[in-house]
Parts: structure tokens; sequence; C-alpha cells
């Protein structure tokens, strides 16, 4: 029935309900009981009883729909209350988040346009569900949710259920409270200088072997096209498989072995219709996902990544081995020597590295490939330092290239990883905005930070939807602080930034000094983003094409 329908219908029942003379309910019943009990009633009586019955049913119906109608109605209630601006159109149990359920709209989208829509508020209701959010639009507020009252909103909304999902449960973004903290430092440990510096050394050999693969892939063509982020996939999965697991994946061979460790995986990861639904369940709907037994991943990767650890490990031993790489670091700082653990510690590492610095570096070529002014600035960076360092890319000539940093951070503005960072409220506060919007968040509210919606904001950046990296440079630096947030910012902000950052570039180095991008007819600008995911994904492809130089 539709709401307005039913408001009717409850509206115009409610004084009827409350007229109801609860004796006569019992004479009904007992009636109705005489007459089960086989005591023989008039004609008349047994005309009045069936329409006694029958209004009495549609009293009871009533009085069930207006209980399931408040039920559902009355928390929409909340910024109203608060006197807080509300998104309308909030449909009973869903809230505002139908659109995202229908794959209608990407969450990104949905929360960057509601923060165009209020350009003139500094905070916007909103509802997850029967869930009061609170969607902050002014950079004040977002530092004081990040970093100032950080002790209010110290968790993600994103929780996983470590029964369903044993390993991705322990990755510090979906963990709360004491477990985030030990998870969160355990991270940290291994992302220390001095390890960068080891993981680069493993990064340089696998982006040469990729320098191979990809001039075979391109081979004599004048012009190559190709879909970019499944060729710099290709790498990422194969740093994994080296820098984590001490391994070769097998991704640079020209026909994916489906027994290789990236053919295994991937064909695990691969986005299906099934996949994309069961993970929008275990995200907004956790408990009802747990009831259906539904993970964010499936068991057989988990049981696949056991196995690899246990025999690397076993051979590790046998052969008295000592690999630099991360398996060895969390060797070497573990008690528990048990393989699901080591899995479970590997396994986070694994998925923030792979699909975000392919995406990033995916988005990047493709920017470039319409940018050919950024793509020669950056090419003759790159050879510049090149030379400064004997040809060879070292983990400082690396950190010396700065415009590339720029055009990296100019693709995460446009494209950041998380459209929006969704916090939980965890200790009562009052946050107010300059616009004298004030309002009270409870424990177990959640808070939006719409961090697309600020990164094209035109208030803090001039023509926000050019690709423009000279915005970062050193004499116009003048980003407003916390309107520029792709790695987050506060205690939760992302561990592996430099790591990521380190990733990015050496991918771009290996691409951009041998190849020149351009633009491909089968990827339009702006690209189709996915639907159905938390991060800003490209929905189909990035196609680019390829030019080999000299
Ligand atoms: C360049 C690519 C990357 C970008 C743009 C990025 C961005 C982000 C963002 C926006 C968050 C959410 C922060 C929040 O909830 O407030 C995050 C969290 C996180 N990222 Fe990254 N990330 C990248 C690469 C990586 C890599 C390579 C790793 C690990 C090797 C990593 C590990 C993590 C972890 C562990 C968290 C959770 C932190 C916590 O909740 O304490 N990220 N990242």
């Amino acid at each position: 029935m539709p709401p307005d329908v039913l408001r009717i219908v409850i509206e115009e029942s409610v004084p009827v309900l409350t007229r109801v003379n609860f004796s006569r309910w019992r004479i009904l019943l007992s009636n109705r009981i005489l007459h089960l009990h086989g005591k023989k009633l008039s004609p008349v009586s047994v005309l009045n009883s069936s329409a006694m019955d029958t209004s009495c049913a549609l009293l009871f119906l009533v009085a069930v729909l207006s209980v399931v109608y408040y039920y559902l109605k009355w928390p929409y209630t909340h910024w109203k209350k608060q006197k807080v601006k509300c998104v309308p159109g909030t449909i009973p149990a869903f809230g505002h988040l139908l659109p995202i359920l229908f794959s209608r709209e990407s969450s990104s989208d949905l929360f960057t346009k509601v923060y165009r829509d209020y350009e003139k508020s500094s905070m916007v209701g909103m509802y997850f569900f029967r869930t009061p959010a609170l969607l902050v639009r002014e950079p004040e507020l977002v530092k004081r949710v990040l970093v100032s009252d950080f002790q209010s909103f110290q968790n993600n909304l994103l929780l996983l259920n470590p029964k369903m999902d044993p390993f991705m449960s322990k990755n510090p973004f979906f963990c709360w409270d004491e477990d985030w903290k030990a998870m969160r430092s355990q991270m940290i440990n291994n992302m220390s200088q001095k390890k960068l510096k080891i993981f680069f050394g493993i990064m340089h050999r696998v982006s040469d072997k990729f320098d191979d693969y990809l001039s075979k892939q391109v081979g004599k063509a004048a012009d190559f096209e190709v879909e970019i982020k499944y060729v710099i996939l290709r790498l990422t999965g194969e740093l994994v498989a080296n820098t984590a697991f001490g391994i070769e994946g097998g991704g640079f061979e020209s026909e994916i072995s489906p027994h290789s460790f990236t053919g295994r995986v991937e064909n695990m990861l691969k986005p299906t219709f099934t996949t994309i639904y069961r993970q929008m369940l275990v995200l907004y709907l956790p408990e009802f996902a747990s009831a259906l037994g539904l993970g964010f991943l499936t068991n057989s990767l988990d049981s696949f990544l056991i196995s690899t650890v246990d025999n690397i490990m076993r051979h590790r031993k046998e052969q008295g081995l000592v690999v630099d790489d991360l398996l060895q670091m969390i060797i070497e700082a573990s008690d528990d020597l048990d393989p699901k653990v080591v899995a479970g510690k590997l396994s986070g590492y694994y998925f923030d590295a792979y699909e975000t610095a392919a995406t990033i570096a995916s988005f990047a070529c493709f920017e470039l490939s319409h940018n050919s002014q950024a793509q020669d600035k950056a090419r003759s960076e790159i050879k510049e330092i090149l030379d400064k360092y004997e040809g060879t890319l070292s983990y400082e000539a690396l950190k010396d290239m700065k415009y590339l940093e720029q055009v990296i951070h100019e693709t995460i503005r446009l494209y950041p990883i998380l459209g929006a960072a969704y916090k939980v409220c965890t200790r009562k506060i009052t946050l107010e905005g300059s616009d004298g919007q004030s309002c009270c968040l409870d424990p177990g509210n959640i808070v939006v930070v719409p961090i697309l919606g600020l990164h094209t904001d035109n208030e803090y950046w001039e023509n926000p939807h050019n690709f423009d990296p000279d915005r970062f440079n050193e004499e116009k630096k003048n980003v407003t602080k916390f309107s520029f947030l792709p790695f987050s910012e506060g205690p939760r902000m992302c561990a592996g930034m430099r790591y990521g950052i380190m990733t990015v570039k050496t991918i771009l180095v290996t691409i951009i000094k041998s190849y020149t991008i351009e633009t491909s007819p089968k990827t339009s600008r702006p690209p189709k983003l996915e639907t159905g995911s938390v991060l800003t994904l490209p929905a189909e492809g990035l196609y680019v094409k390829l030019k080999r130089i000299g």
C-alpha cells in the first residue's frame, strides 16, 4: 500500500480504535469459543457473530498496520526535531539508500549530489535505512569529525562479522575499538621507511618484468589499444605476490594459467552481479547478510590463501630460507605461526594494495591521454631525474619526482578511491556549523564525509572539473585544509599511503618513460563509474592507445 493511502487509512482508523469497547471484544471472543465448543447459536446471532468477526479482523489489521506504519515512519522525524535541514523523499525502512541498493546511483554520486544541492548549508540530515546520518559540508566540521573530536567518531561504519569473513574482518579498515588499534599498529609497523625501501627493491624488479611484458603485448603495432586497468592489474597482482608472499604470480604470461596464483585469485575476485550484491548486503545490511550466511569474500579465497601460506612457510623452513618480504616480517614479529593467522594478516595487505593502486594509476593514464601537456611534462621530469641517477630508478629518484606526485594528487582529487567516508558516533557530541545549525549526535548515529563533493567544490578549487596537476605545485599550493581528503585524515587515515603513492609512481614511470598515452574512442570523458561499489572504480574499463617512443 502506498504510504499516503496507508496514512489516510490509519489516521481515519485511530479514533475508531480509541473508541473500541474492550469488553465487547471479550464477548466476541467468548462467543467464538462457545461456537467452537459446539453450543448452538441462533441465525441472528450467527449473522451478528460473522459481522463482528469481520469488523474484529479489520480492527486487528488496522492496529497492526498502525504499528507497522509508526514503526517505519517514526525514525524519520529525527532531523525535524533537531531543526537540521533534511533531504526530502525518505522511503520507510530504506531512508535515502534505495538508489544505491538498486544500483541506480553509486554511494559517491548520491552523497556528492546532496553536497552540491545544499550549497548554503553547513550540514544536512539523511537516513541510512532507519538510522539518522549527518552529512557534514564544511571543512571545519570535517576536521572535528576526523581529528579534533576523533574520540566521538573512532569507528568506521563498515564492520564485518568475523564468523563470515575471518580474514577481511582483520583489515583495520573494517575493525572497531581495541581490535582496530591492534590491527592498525601491526600494519603501521610494516610501513616504516626501512621496510618501504625493501618493498621498493622488489617493486623495481617486478616493474622491469612488466616493462618486458608490455613491450611484448604492444609488439610492432603502431598504436596499441588497451584497457589499461586490465594491464596494470597484472603488475599490482604480481607486486603483491612478490612483496607479500615472496612468489611469482604468473601474471606476466601471455595466457594466465587458471592454476597460477594470479589466475586463481583473479577468478575468485572477479566482480559478478552476485558478488556485487552480496557485498552490498554485507556492507549495508550486515545482520541480514549474516543471517543468510553471506560474507564479503568467498570462503574459497580464504582457504586458498591459507594453503598458499602453509606451503611457503613449510618450504622456507625445510630449505632454511630467509626472504626479504612481508611474510618474513610477519613471521619474525609473531608468536603465533598458525598459517591461518599469518594468512589473515597478509590478506588485508593484499586487498589494499592490489585494487587501489591499479585503479589510481589507470585513472592517471586515462587523464594523461587527454592532457598531452601534462604528459610531456611528466615524461621530461622522469627523463631528467633518471639521468641524474644514472638511468636507475631508485627509491630516492622516485621521491624526487615532484611533478609526477602532483599528477597523482590531481588524479585522486577527481577520482578519490572513497568518494565518501562513513563514521559512527561513539560518544554523544554536539556539532555547530557556521550557518547557525547545531546538531546533537548520539552513539550509533552516522556521519558522512563527502570527499568527492569537497574535491570538486568551486569554493575551494578553480575550475574544479579540469585536470590540472599544477594546482598542487609549490608556488600555488594553497589548498584549503580538509577540502582534500584522498587518504582521509586523522588517526584513521590510510595506513598504506606512502606505499600506495610509491606503487602508483613506479607504475607510471614504467609506462610513461617508454610510451605515449593517447585517447581511445572506446572510453569517453568523464568515464562511467561503477554504481555497485563503495570504491570509485571505472564501470566499463579505461581504454587508451599506447605508442612506443623511439
Ligand atoms: C594510493 C592508493 C590508496 C588510497 C587513495 C587509499 C585511500 C584510503 C582511504 C580514503 C582510507 C579510509 C580512511 C578513513 O576511513 O578515514 C584508507 C584506509 C586504509 N588504507 Fe588506504 N589507500 C590507498 C592504498 C593503500 C595501500 C597500498 C594500503 C596497504 C598496503 C592501504 C591500507 C589502508 C588501511 C589499512 C586502511 C584502514 C585504516 C584505518 O582504518 O585505520 N591503503 N585508504
